[in-house]
């Protein structure tokens, strides 16, 4: 008997109690998060505030003190072959392998994955266009700017078609036109009923894009849930602060007013 449930009916992602500890810090401070089927749900919160931890626990790549975490109902360290064929991870661009080249390693992952090669290069080849890195594709990631870093980490998350998304800032250090094509790519993804999760600063991308969010502040979850209701009559921007306990008076230097 497993925890295996009907992954028809079951959430995207369910993380209940995640809790993680790093020496005297308390990254995570016991975090349950619902993010409903089909849902973009965005997570927000100041620097520090456990948001790539929880990522990272959640998608069965961290292990928590305490807690658990389910993609479609498979509990990711119990049932991970499950849980990880269908969830496509975008969390660290930096600790991609460098003496690939973009190419290579999209048909590593895609014949690690148990993809056709034909299916792989094809949906390579697809991928480098469309993120316009076709020429990049050729050149090892060791070269490769920040910003392409995230765009061939994007597509090595997309390749095997997976139902459920977890990205880690995926709009950090990418020029305005590429963030369009990942919006677009990410929208195409909803409508295909997929459910996306992900971590970002821009309270303006988060409004936009997303239909749910979470605001994580100290390791705990402040509010979660339909943007509307966490926004209560504000912009998130407003409401963000509000939460957070953010007040501009902080931020002033006493030098500058001499
Ligand atoms: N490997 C680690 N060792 C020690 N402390 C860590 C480690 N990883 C994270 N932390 C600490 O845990 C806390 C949460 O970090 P985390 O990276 O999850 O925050 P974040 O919300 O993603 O921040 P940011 O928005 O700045 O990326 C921070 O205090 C951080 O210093």
């Amino acid at each position: 008997m497993t925890g295996y449930q009907d992954s028809s009916t079951a959430a995207g992602l369910r993380i209940r109690g995640l809790h993680k500890r790093f020496g005297d810090t308390t990254a995570v401070d016991g975090i349950d998060l619902t993010v409903p089927r089909g849902s973009f749900y965005g997570l927000v919160g100041p620097n520090g505030a456990g948001k790539t931890t929880t990522l990272a626990m959640a998608v069965g790549l961290l292990r928590p003190d305490r807690g658990t975490a389910e993609v479609l109902g498979a509990d990711v360290w119990r049932e991970p072959v499950a849980a990880k064929a269908r969830l496509g991870v975008l969390l660290d661009a930096d600790s991609l392998p460098l003496r690939l080249t973009g190419c290579e390693l999209l048909t590593y992952l895609g014949l690690l994955r148990g993809l056709d090669g034909e299916v792989v290069r094809e949906r390579c080849t697809e991928l480098l266009d469309v993120l316009d890195m076709t020429d990049a594709g050729h050149r090892l990631v060791a070269d490769y700017s920040t910003g392409m870093r995230k765009k061939i980490a994007l597509a090595a998350a997309l390749l095997h078609g997976p139902e459920v998304l977890v990205l880690d800032e995926p709009f950090e250090a990418v020029d305005p036109v590429s963030a369009a094509t990942i919006r677009s790519i990410l929208g195409g993804f909803i409508r295909s009923c997929g459910t996306i999760v992900l971590s970002s600063h821009v309270m303006a991308i988060v409004e936009q894009i997303c239909d749910h969010v979470a605001v994580l502040a100290g390791g705990e979850l402040l509010a979660a849930g339909p943007i509307y209701d966490v926004r209560g009559g504000q912009s998130l921007d407003e409401a963000f602060a509000r939460l957070v306990g953010y007040s501009p008076e902080r931020a002033e230097l006493s030098w500058f007013a001499s």
